[in-house]
């Protein structure tokens, strides 16, 4: 695995609990500049809560997160302002026009509006979106929404990105893009924490790739080292084998027979 002598981030047994039910059980992980880390893991694995608490979104965690060479409990935030976030499920405000959202994002990031203005305006004629720049962010698709909520965690030209399932609703050439884009910003020593369900592109994207099962870390290495130390090849099959899954045939089965059994009620 290549690494940088910089450390952008490390957790150090990094603990949470839910009114008692524990999400992450010890997490240990130290991310180096231009790493771009797929962070895999089964539904309610705890990937988003990680993400959240490197935010500063949630408290009451056990351990310790340094980012930027800092506890963020005894800092003062500032660190934020260079980090870029792409949520599961954002939030937008709807009422607004997509300059206008972009370019209020940007001041919240400390820049200057009018810098702010001129990128969001540029950005969105590369998404071929300079049409709507101006319309209400109300009347757009999934897939326009994704790109607006994309730029504006880029905007502000963040040095950590953390990109919580990012391609929900693009298409494949918008994937393509982000793809490309992923791979430039980290070559610029941009350090992205990449959070997906779609294996094939954590597969292609990711330098290292760290799976979260019950609340631990299962496996951490390049996709490379993780096929040499498992028997199957994709990553798909091999998520499938560290998390104990060789059922998928079985649920379907049974799924698809319920569905086709009569209603007796009718
Ligand atoms: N604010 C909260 N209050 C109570 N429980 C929570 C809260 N946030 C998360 N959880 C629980 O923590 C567990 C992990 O959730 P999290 O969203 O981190 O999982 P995830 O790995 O991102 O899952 P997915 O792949 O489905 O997005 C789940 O059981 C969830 O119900």
């Amino acid at each position: 695995m290549e690494l940088t002598s910089e450390k952008i981030l490390s957790l150090q047994d990094l603990t949470m609990n839910f009114n008692g039910n524990f999400v992450l059980r010890g997490i240990d992980l130290d991310v180096y500049r231009g790493q771009i880390i797929g962070y895999i893991g089964p539904n309610g694995a705890g990937k988003s809560t990680t993400l959240k608490i490197m935010l500063g979104l949630v408290d009451g965690y056990g351990g310790n997160v340094e980012i930027f060479g800092e506890d963020i409990k005894k800092s003062d935030h500032a660190y934020k302002r260079k980090i870029g976030y792409v949520p599961e499920n954002a939030e937008i405000y709807e009422n607004l026009s997509a300059a206008e959202y972009l370019s209020f994002m940007g001041e919240l990031y400390g820049m200057d509006r009018e810098a702010a203005e001129n990128k969001a305006e540029r950005l969105m004629a590369e998404f071929n979106m300079e049409d709507v720049l101006h319309t209400r962010i109300s009347s757009f698709s999934k897939g326009m929404r994704q790109k607006v909520i994309i730029i504006s965690s880029l905007l502000h030209d963040p040095d950590l990105i953390f990109l919580d399932e990012p391609l929900s609703g693009l298409d494949a050439n918008s994937v393509m893009v982000i793809k490309d884009i992923l791979e430039k910003l980290v070559k610029q020593g941009k350090t992205i924490f990449y959070s997906s369900h779609i294996m094939d592109v954590v597969e292609k994207i990711s330098s290292r790739i760290v799976l979260l099962k019950d609340g631990r870390i299962a496996a951490d290495g390049t996709f490379e080292e993780l096929r040499k130390a498992n028997e199957k090849g994709s990553l798909e099959d091999i998520f499938n084998q560290l998390t104990g899954f060789d059922e998928h045939k079985n649920t379907a089965e049974r799924f698809v027979s319920i569905i086709s059994e009569g209603d007796s009620h009718a």
